[in-house]
C-alpha cells in the first residue's frame, strides 16, 4: 500500500495511561499520515516492562498495516536510537508533600538523561514533544542536555489546553468546532496559562466581539480552561489520558504535516523573545507550521493590557522554573 520507509517513533512512559491511548493511534496512521509506516520504540522503567509486553501483544493483535515493528526497552539510548519523533510522556508525578523544587529535581533525573540520549542517538530530523509534567520545564531540561540538536526541535504540549479552549468556545457560541479558528494558549501548561480568544474567530467573526461577555471570559472561560486538568482528575479519579493522547497526536501531526491556511495552533516552543516573552523559556505561542517540520511563531498580533498581564504572569512562572532547574544544576 505504500513504499515509504518506516519512521522511528520513540514513546516514553509507554505502560502508562496516556501511552495506552496513544500507541494504537500512532500505529493506525493518525500521527504521521495514512501512508507512513512507523516503527515504535517504547521506553519504560524496568518494573513496567512486563506491562509494556502486554501492550505490544495488543498492538500485534490489531494487525495494523502501517506498524512495521515494536520494541520495548528500559534503556533511553536504545529507545531514541534513530528516532525521528520522540514523545516524552513518562514523568514523575507530584506526590503528597512534594514541593515544586522536589518535583523538578525528580523530573530532572528523567529528562536530563533522555536529553543526553537524544543528543547521542536520535536521527538528524528528530522532533521531540514533551507531555510529562511539568511539561514546559521538562522540555527545557531535555533541550539543554542535547546541545547538538537545534533547540527548536523541543516542544512541550499545550495542544490539550488549545483543544479545551475551542470546546468551551463552541459550547458558549453554539458554533461547530470546525468553525472555530485562531485560538491561542500563551505561557505555561499550568494554572497560569492564558487562553486568548481576542484573535480567535467563529465562522470568521472575532470571537471576543461575538461573545461580548467579559464576565464569562474572566470568571468562566479562562478558569475553566486553566483548571480543566484538575477537574478531570476530580471527576475521573485519574488525569486526562485519552484527550491528552489525542492532543499529542494533533501536535505532532500538525508539526510534521502543516497547519491549515488561515489558522494556527498553540505550541510550547523556545521563546525567541516574541511578544516580550523572555528568550529561551519554552512557552506557548500561536504557531503555524509547514509540511516537513518547520514552524513559525505568528507575529504582529495586538496584545492589550488584559492579555499582556496574563501572558507576563505565565512567562514569569516559567522564568522562575528555569531559575530553579539552573540552581539544581539540571541545565
Ligand atoms: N501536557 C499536558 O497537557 C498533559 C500532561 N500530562 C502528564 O503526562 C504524564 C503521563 O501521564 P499518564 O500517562 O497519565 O501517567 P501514568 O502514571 O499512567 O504513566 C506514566 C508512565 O511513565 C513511566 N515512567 C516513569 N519514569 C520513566 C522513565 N524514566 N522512562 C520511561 N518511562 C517512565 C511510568 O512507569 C508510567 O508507566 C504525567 O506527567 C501527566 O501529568 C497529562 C495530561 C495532559
Ligand atoms: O495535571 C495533570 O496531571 C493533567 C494535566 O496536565 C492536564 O490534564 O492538563
Amino acid at each position: 500500500m505504500t513504499d515509504k520507509q518506516p519512521v522511528r517513533v520513540a514513546v516514553t512512559g509507554a505502560a502508562g495511561q496516556i501511552g495506552y491511548a496513544l500507541l494504537f493511534r500512532i500505529a493506525s496512521g493518525a500521527l504521521l499520515g495514512p501512508d507512513q509506516p512507523v516503527s515504535l520504540r517504547l521506553l519504560e522503567i524496568t518494573p513496567a516492562l512486563k506491562a509494556v509486553e502486554g501492550v505490544i501483544m495488543e498492538l500485534d493483535d490489531c494487525a495494523f498495516p502501517l506498524l512495521h515493528s515494536v520494541e520495548a526497552t528500559d534503556d533511553a539510548n536504545v529507545a531514541f536510537d534513530g528516532a525521528s519523533v520522540g514523545l516524552l510522556v513518562g514523568a514523575r508525578p507530584r506526590s503528597r508533600g512534594m514541593e515544586r523544587a522536589d518535583l523538578l529535581e525528580a523530573n530532572g533525573g528523567i529528562f536530563k538523561p533522555q536529553g543526553q540520549a537524544i543528543n547521542a542517538h536520535a536521527a538528524d530530523d528528530i522532533k521531540v514533544l514533551v507531555v510529562g509534567n511539568p511539561a514546559n520545564t521538562n522540555a527545557l531540561i531535555a533541550a539543554s542536555n542535547a546541545p547538538d540538536v537545534p533547540k527548536d526541535r523541543f516542544h512541550a504540549m499545550t495542544r490539550l489546553d488549545h483543544n479545551r479552549a475551542i470546546a468551551q468556545l463552541s459550547k458558549k457560541t453554539g458554533a461547530a468546532v470546525k468553525d472555530i479558528t485562531n485560538v491561542t494558549i500563551w505561557g505555561n501548561h499550568s494554572a497560569t496559562q492564558y487562553p486568548d480568544i481576542f484573535h480567535a474567530k467563529v465562522n470568521g467573526q472575532n470571537a471576543a466581539e461575538l461573545v461580548n461577555d467579559q464576565a464569562w471570559l474572566e470568571n468562566d472561560f479562562i478558569p475553566t480552561v486553566q483548571k480543566r486538568g484538575a477537574a478531570i482528575i476530580d471527576a475521573r479519579g485519574a488525569s486526562s489520558a485519552a484527550s491528552a493522547a489525542n492532543a499529542a497526536i494533533d501536535h505532532v501531526h500538525d508539526w510534521v504535516l502543516g497547519t491549515p491556511a488561515g489558522d494556527w495552533v498553540s505550541m510550547s516552543v523556545p521563546s525567541d523573545g516574541s511578544y516580550g516573552v523572555p528568550e529561551g523559556i519554552i512557552s506557548s505561542f500561536p504557531c503555524t507550521t509547514k509540511p516537513g517540520g518547520e514552524y513559525e511563531i505568528v507575529q504582529g498580533l495586538e496584545i492589550d493590557a488584559f492579555s499582556r498581564a496574563r501572558i507576563d504572569a505565565s512567562a514569569n512562572e516559567l522564568v522562575e522554573e528555569r531559575a530553579a532547574i539552573r540552581q539544581l544544576g539540571l541545565i
